[in-house]
């Protein structure tokens, strides 16, 4: 089982960073952030254009080198082991035009010493019927799945995923999540930055939301929701609760021909709005979600 980022000593986590800092001249990309990923957990890096999520994660991937902190992994500095055991699926990858999708597996397949089975891997992946079209005749989201497919390849214990799904429409990108969602299945831990509440929702169960540089909150989806975003809006139309509306207290404003009531006791709302004889049909209950969290921690808008 996983445990909680709370929770988490450093034994548990997989990968460790330790008061992270990234100067760029006067901007600081990341600033003295910490964070442990715990064994089998997928791990969602969610913020804004520009928060330091690529930094932080290329620091951790070993790309580029932190101008202050450490990183552990499996407790200790990173070695040749950790090459070995990890995939990254880049945002860009620049593929030969002229293989093929099978052969662009196979040729990446000679980097290592010890590979996964291409045709499990194509398999998995939903590339069968593509396997044998080269790279520049297949779509965006059969490519995104050859760039998983590649990080894949040496049979990682961890995942990196840098912005899987941005550019893919909504049936891609639902492709995408079931199959990682499959890669989680197989106890691989997996790190994955998006601009995406609903991706990080779907497929994670620990995030952290990062905004100029830092970790502003931590923890599983509905921790985060329930923390910081608790009460659920009901829009209820005019028409329905007319003469009752002074019977309802705490928030309440107009939008359009619907009352909108903010509340952290949706059942007890309800049962009041039954016991008050407004007919229900017609009523819209919206729960908050993540994108709620960050725009309440920092004002803004995810996709801002
Ligand atoms: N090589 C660099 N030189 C100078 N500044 C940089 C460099 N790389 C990143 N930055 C700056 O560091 C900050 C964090 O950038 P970073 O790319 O890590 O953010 P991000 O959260 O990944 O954004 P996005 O979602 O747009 O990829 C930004 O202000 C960016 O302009």
């Amino acid at each position: 089982m996983n445990r909680s980022p709370d929770t988490m000593s450093s034994d548990d986590a997989l990968i460790e960073a330790i008061r992270i800092e990234k100067r760029y001249r006067q901007v600081r990309a990341v600033d003295g952030v910490s964070l442990a990923i715990g064994r089998g957990s997928c791990f969602g890096l969610l913020g804004p254009n520009g928060a330091g999520k690529t930094t932080l994660i290329e620091i951790i991937e070993d790309i580029i080198a932190p101008t202050a902190g450490t990183v552990l992994y499996k407790g200790r500095p990173r070695s040749f082991q950790f090459r070995q055991e990890v995939g990254i699926m880049f945002q860009q990858t620049a593929l030969l035009s002229f293989l093929t999708v099978a052969e662009t597996l196979e040729t990446f397949g000679r980097l290592y010493d010890s590979t996964d089975d291409v045709e499990t891997l194509i398999r998995t992946c939903h590339l069968e019927d593509v396997k044998d079209r080269p790279n520049d005749k297949i779509s965006g989201g059969q490519k995104q799945r050859l760039l998983l497919a590649l990080a894949l390849l040496n049979r990682p214990e961890l995942v990196f995923l840098d912005e899987p799904s941005t550019g893919l429409d909504p049936q891609a990108r639902h492709n995408l999540w079931n199959i990682i969602r499959r890669v989680k299945e197989q106890g691989k831990t997996i790190v994955l930055t998006t601009h995406y509440m609903e991706e990080a929702e779907k497929l994670c169960d620990d995030i952290a939301i990062m905004d100029k540089g830092k970790v502003i909150a931590r923890g599983a989806p509905e921790k985060l929701i329930h923390e910081h975003c608790r009460r659920a809006t009901l829009a209820v139309p005019k028409d329905r609760i007319g003469a009752n509306r002074h019977k309802f207290s705490g928030f309440s404003r107009e939008r359009g021909d619907k009352i909108l009531f903010r509340t952290e006791d949706v059942n007890g709302f309800i049962q009041k709005l039954l016991a008050e004889g407004v007919d229900l049909s017609g009523v819209n209950l919206t729960t908050p979600n993540l994108e709620d969290v960050f725009l309440k921690l920092t004002g803004r808008s995810l996709r801002e």
